[in-house]
């Protein structure tokens, strides 16, 4: 079933959780609600579901407008953090549960209601646990066997609130890509609120990343990591350094350098000598020639597997930057102490200065010829 959000607004008495959001959802989609604490995605969450009223706005279920419908109307398959199995009753008991509440004209008869929890234990590879009770499961098969419950009444829409955020985060990283290929099974729509962003670029189809009860940004993981509308979302997606600068025609230059970047789309900034900010992943930042990049003094060198990552100080800096690159058998790692000149490969510039006629995030790339080195 296809989900369409209008305009939907919730205030508590202080704050916005949820301001103007519109947002649609296709049939069979899996999306993923990102962003920090507070930023309103179990409120978004609980008003698709029904346990929330919104202040004013629209959920639409398909072309039904679903926006007064009760909990129970909407037929939405719920999963919480915390598991919300039935003590005393089985695994299996937990999966009938919704199917044996339902109203007698609406109850499948006792042996349909077998087959599908026999389905369902197939589904989440717990077939042989169905006479189990939830205290006799781990963490990991709780969340399933709640997963299968809500499945069971072949919700409109699957709605998981942090599901996996309990657990360690080897099971968390199992079951993630356990839901993933639950989900190429099922083609259940499905919409799942995490604040780890490697979570949601991992496993969703579309990403919508929430920041103070807006929408920031909704792309696939590709679009937005690779392409992040804001300073915002991509300091909150991946590894990012900030460097302090300011535009310089279409060019970016950071404080006290002088080497200049020039800035993809740049045009309408042309003489502007705003106070800008550039984003650089820690591995689109090259090792390059002392004359090419900027002046940096290595700081210290980790090694982890095969990455290795220099943290370093960067002359009129006020934050040192990460660099990232494969340690191969004959790669010549710097030393501590040592200064070398770094230069971004690719990277996003913005406004620093918060302005509400900021022009959009605006993209570089260095040009041909610079070689990398070091990685
Ligand atoms: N019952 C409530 N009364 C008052 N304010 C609330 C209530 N529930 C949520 N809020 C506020 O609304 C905003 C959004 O909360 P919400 O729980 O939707 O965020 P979230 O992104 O899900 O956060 P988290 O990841 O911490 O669960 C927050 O500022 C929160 O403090």
């Amino acid at each position: 079933m296809d989900l369409h959000i209008r305009q939907l607004s919730k205030r508590y008495t202080d704050v916005a959780a949820l301001d103007a959001v519109d947002l649609d959802i296709a049939s069979g989609e899996l999306v993923a609600l990102l962003g920090p604490s507070g930023s309103g995605k179990t409120t978004l969450l609980r008003v698709i579901a029904g346990l929330l009223h919104a202040d004013s706005g629209q959920v639409l279920f398909g072309d039904t407008d679903a926006t007064r419908l009760s909990l129970r109307e909407r037929n939405v398959g719920f999963v919480f953090q915390h598991y919300a199995l039935f003590k005393h009753m089985t695994v299996a008991e937990n999966v009938a549960f919704g199917l044996r509440s339902r109203p007698r004209s609406k109850r499948p008869d006792k042996a349909a209601i077998a087959r599908r929890v026999e389905e369902l234990l197939t589904l989440i590879q717990l077939a042989e646990l169905g006479e189990r009770y939830p205290e006799q499961l781990s963490g990991g098969q709780r969340q399933r066997v709640a997963l299968a419950r809500a499945l069971a009444i072949d919700p409109t829409v699957l709605l998981l609130d942090e599901p996996f955020g309990a657990l360690d985060a080897k099971v968390r990283v199992d079951l993630r890509r356990w839901l993933r290929r639950l989900h190429e099974q099922t083609g259940q729509t499905t919409l799942f609120v995490t604040h780890d962003q490697e979570e949601a670029l991992e496993l969703a189809d579309r990403v919508v990343v929430l920041r103070e009860g807006r929408i920031e940004q909704v792309g696939t993981p590709h679009e937005i990591y690779s392409a992040p509308a804001s300073e915002y979302v991509f300091d909150f997606i991946g590894r990012a350094n900030a460097v302090e600068g300011r535009f310089d025609g279409g060019n970016f230059v950071a404080i006290g350098h002088e080497l200049r970047l020039p800035i993809e789309g740049g045009a309408p900034l042309a003489g502007s000598t705003q106070p800008a900010r550039l984003y650089v992943r820690p591995h689109d930042l090259a090792i390059v020639p002392a004359d090419e990049g900027w002046s940096a003094r290595v700081a210290a060198a980790h090694r982890l597997a095969d990455r290795i990552t220099l943290e370093l100080d960067v002359e009129h800096q006020p934050r040192p930057l990460e660099l990232d690159f494969a340690a191969t058998p004959d790669v010549e790692i710097p030393a501590v102490g040592q200064t070398i000149a770094v230069a971004p490969l690719r990277y996003r510039v913005y406004p620093s200065a918060p302005t509400n006629a900021a022009p959009p995030g605006t993209q570089g790339a260095k040009p041909p010829g610079v070689p990398p080195r070091g990685r």
